[in-house]
């Protein structure tokens, strides 16, 4: 295969409700949508997880755009390419930027796939033919608030529910969710909120028997994430700490964590996620695929990972509809009793509505 054009446009899509984490809110999610057309006309997609401002990593849309722009897309256009892996030698000289490396990337999956004729998810080395479904729910304005709402959600099928919390909306917020709801499969994401002085705080967690405590401590820090693991029976689940297969490597070395949160942008591919898929089966450390509020293109991309043996807890990639008024793709994703189906046609398997795309584009650019 050969990129003979790509094109990048800048999407703004209004959420149906805000999203709120320990850093902020998001109502508008704006992003990189890509598309590529190779040699003989077909057309691979891949979507930037980059938010508009870096309080989750430190990559953005205008740094993706930048990145791809004067970068990755002169790297890679008419260059011949047998099979994805090969995408890693060819970005070797450009260093992290992960996000916008997985833009391509994706891309090129997803054409891979259809010159094949198989599925995205086959093409990866997935087994399954339906996928477990949890729901993220961010940080609300009351606790009866995110009460109504996993009511609502257990009552959809999710199979899990995952809250935010934060010094002051914790341990008394999960004592609540658990004197409604005793035994929903229930996890706790911190997106960094505390340090390792306040181990006798996390140590309350123990008593909810959460699935498991995400990323408590700073996204650099092994070392405490082991201290914490020792001290608490909770599993400690990374996720802004993991950039790569060397991080996995140290953070089960070290024993920073008993689950990996993979997340394709986060980590620079489906390559990569596959590597350190099959590195942590080998351990016995239990994955999951993260969400980053994906449209649709995204969304069918974790779809395909999650189809991977080792993803055996629950994941964030909700239907469309928990999301957006309209999503970019036909069908839109859809959630039925806490499970999606895996497409077995080839490609994502889901078909990208130009005209959909046309009216949450704010600019795009065409590279030849
Ligand atoms: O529904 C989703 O896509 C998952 C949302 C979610 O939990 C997250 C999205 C983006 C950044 C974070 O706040 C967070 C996470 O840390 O996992
Ligand atoms: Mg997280």
């Amino acid at each position: 295969m050969n990129l003979k054009e790509i094109t990048l446009r800048h999407l703004k899509m209004r959420m149906k409700s805000p999203f709120s984490t320990s850093f902020g809110t998001i109502q508008d999610k704006e992003f990189i949508l890509l598309e590529a057309k190779d040699e003989s006309g077909n057309i691979g997609w891949g979507e930037s997880v980059a938010f508009y401002s870096p309080w989750y990593t430190e990559e953005t849309l205008k740094t993706n755009w930048h990145m791809l722009e004067d970068f990755l897309i002169p790297a890679i256009l008419n260059k011949e390419i047998q099979h994805p892996d090969e995408v890693s030698d060819i970005f070797s000289s450009i260093r992290k930027n992960n996000m916008a490396k997985s833009t391509i990337e994706g891309a090129i999956w997803d054409l891979y796939s259809q010159e094949k004729g198989i599925s995205l998810a086959k093409a990866l080395g997935g087994e399954k033919n339906k996928i477990e479904v949890g729901i993220s729910i961010g940080i609300q304005n009351t606790v009866d608030d995110l009460l109504n709402l996993i009511d609502e959600y257990v009552a959809e099928g999710y199979k899990r529910m995952k809250v935010k919390i934060k010094p002051g909306w914790d341990i008394e917020v999960l004592r609540e969710i658990r004197k409604h709801f005793p035994n929903v499969p229930l996890m706790a994401d911190a997106n960094s909120a505390y340090r390792l002085k306040d181990i006798d705080h996390l140590r309350k967690l123990d008593e909810f028997e959460l699935m498991m405590i995400e990323q408590p401590l700073a996204s650099d820090d092994f070392i405490d994430h082991a201290k914490l693991q020792k001290e608490i029976s909770t599993p400690v689940c990374l996720d802004e700490s993991i950039h790569s297969y060397v991080d996995t490597r140290m953070a089960i070395e070290m024993g920073s964590c008993k689950i990996i949160n993979i997340k394709i942008g986060r980590i620079g591919g489906l390559t990569e996620s596959k590597r350190i898929h099959d590195l942590c089966q080998k351990h016995n450390i239990p994955v999951w695929c993260g969400g980053m509020l994906e449209a649709g293109i995204g969304r069918t991309h974790n779809i395909a990972l999650t189809s991977l043996s080792n993803f055996v807890l629950p994941g964030d990639t909700a239907g469309s509809s928990r999301y957006w008024e309209r999503d970019i793709i036909d069908p839109e994703v859809i959630v039925e009793d806490g499970y999606i189906n895996v497409p077995d046609v080839p490609g994502i398997g889901y078909e990208p509505n130009t005209e959909t795309i046309k009216t949450f584009t704010v600019f795009e650019k065409t590279f030849s």
